[in-house]
């Protein structure tokens, strides 16, 4: 792997080109094969580039040690450890099929077992070879890791409603019956739960994925969280000389199925270099914002601009409508003018005829504005517009819109609007 990461571009761009386009079940092209094997040094060259015959269909997409076959015995005699390492190569076992660049030379030299996540970090290669797990597999989290699996990541979920993790296993995905089996049998563990409780419980928790966690593994937190509830988990991580990362995103359900989330990272800067293969095939974009408690802080401000501006749009809908106009034009102005913001052009045609297909739970709405209001008060600034929106979101929620889309806080106003009095 630190091979293939010492590759000129182009030669890196012909192998990687090759997986991409399916050349892999076979054998890589020659151009590749030739290319790779002339700019490995640290492989002599009898030991290097024997083609697999056959590729898993489900290739992941590092590239590198996957572009070789196995001739060390050396593996085997560890059983099944995970990664060898011997100077600058790696090595896995073949229980993923996944194939040894080595020989007699290599397997007379030692071998040492490490976790791909020591073995990146020390390389500084990324974590597409790693095996991930996921747990919390809601709107968000179930997308995201089909993006991973389609990707041809090695996955292992687990959700608290085991039937969720069904249609993934389908896909591939591996099951364990906690979040700590998972962590055991993974080096980097993402967590996309609903609120803050959720995210300590399934991270500290009896049976949380910490008591997996050791040294060389890694944690990414996804959902969204307050920066205390972070620190709380990223210190419980590290404390097992574990890495940890949070990382909450911005997009909702159809860019998360899209691999079109932003995500807001902070924490170990050496996780979040191995995690970014993986965050681009869920993503389209990633910030690294410093300290734990900025990418949950970012999250938050964000969300409570996008509460206020989802109740005056709903606001809006209402008086154009009491006023006779048509709010079905109100959209499409708004669309095209300096206001524009996609929420309105998607939502709001369905918001018209009082339908709310839930993308983003108004409950976890109201949340992030709570804890927005959270943030505002621990720096004293006010900010009396997100405070009358949550009391809206509240009473939406009294009204039994929890798990309806967030949009349907128009119905709170409807309310208003009928009887002024309430
Ligand atoms: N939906 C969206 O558009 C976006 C959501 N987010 C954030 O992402 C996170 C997840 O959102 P989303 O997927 O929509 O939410 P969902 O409500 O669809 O999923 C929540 C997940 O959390 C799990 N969970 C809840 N409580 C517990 C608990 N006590 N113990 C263990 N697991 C628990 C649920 O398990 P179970 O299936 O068993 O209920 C489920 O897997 C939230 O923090 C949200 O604010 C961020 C960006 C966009
Ligand atoms: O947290 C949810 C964000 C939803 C979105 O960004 O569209």
């Amino acid at each position: 792997m630190r091979a293939f990461s010492l590759l000129p571009r182009t030669v890196k761009a012909a192998v990687t080109s090759d997986l991409v386009k399916g050349n892999y079940s076979h054998r890589l092209s020659s151009t590749a094969m030739a290319m790779s094997s002339s700019v490995c040094p640290q492989i002599p060259s009898q030991l290097r580039a024997r083609p697999i015959h056959s590729f898993p269909r489900k290739l992941p997409c590092a590239v590198s040690i996957k572009a070789f076959s196995s001739q060390s015995s050396d593996a085997s005699a560890k059983g099944k450890c995970t990664v060898l390492r011997c100077g600058t190569v790696m090595a896995f076992d073949n229980t993923g099929g996944i194939g040894l660049v080595a020989g007699a030379g290599m397997a007379a030299a030692t071998w040492e077992k490490c976790t791909v996540l020591e073995w990146q970090q020390q390389h500084g290669v990324d974590g597409l070879s790693a095996r991930i797990g996921f747990l919390g597999l809601g709107i968000m989290g179930s997308p995201m890791a089909q993006n991973l699996l389609k990707a041809g990541c090695d996955v292992t979920v687990w959700n608290r409603t085991k039937s969720k993790c069904d249609p993934l296993i389908s896909l591939g995905a591996k099951y364990k019956s906690s979040p700590q089996e998972v962590a055991i049998s993974c080096d980097v563990t993402f967590a996309m739960l609903a609120d803050p409780e959720s995210a300590v419980e399934v991270a500290c928790g009896k049976d949380g994925a910490t008591r997996g966690m050791t040294s060389g593994k890694g944690y990414v937190d996804v959902s969204t969280v307050d920066a205390a509830t972070s620190k709380l988990i990223g210190g419980h991580i590290k404390a097992t000389g574990a890495s940890f990362l949070e990382a909450p995103v911005s997009g909702s359900k159809k860019p998360a199925e899209d691999g079109q989330l932003i995500f807001l990272t902070a924490g170990d800067k050496s996780l979040y270099e191995m995690v970014g293969s993986l965050l681009d095939i869920m993503g389209k974009s990633r910030f690294y914002l410093g300290d734990v408690g900025n990418g949950a802080a970012m999250k938050l401000v964000v969300n409570m601009i996008m509460g206020s501006m989802m109740a005056s749009f709903s606001e809006g809908l209402l008086l154009s409508e009491k006023v006779g106009l048509d709010p079905r034009i109100l959209v499409e102005v708004v669309s095209q003018g300096a206001i524009s913001a996609p929420m309105y052009s998607t939502k709001g045609p369905s918001m018209i005829q009082s339908l709310y297909p839930t993308a983003f739970p108004l409950k976890h709405q109201q949340k992030d504005l709570r804890l927005a209001l959270g943030l505002a008060e621990s720096v004293s600034q006010p900010t009396p517009i997100a405070a009358a929106t949550n009391e809206l979101y509240k009473v939406a929620k009294s009204h039994g819109l929890s798990d309806q889309d967030f949009s349907a806080v128009i119905e709170a106003l409807k309310a208003k609007v009928q009887n002024p009095a309430k």
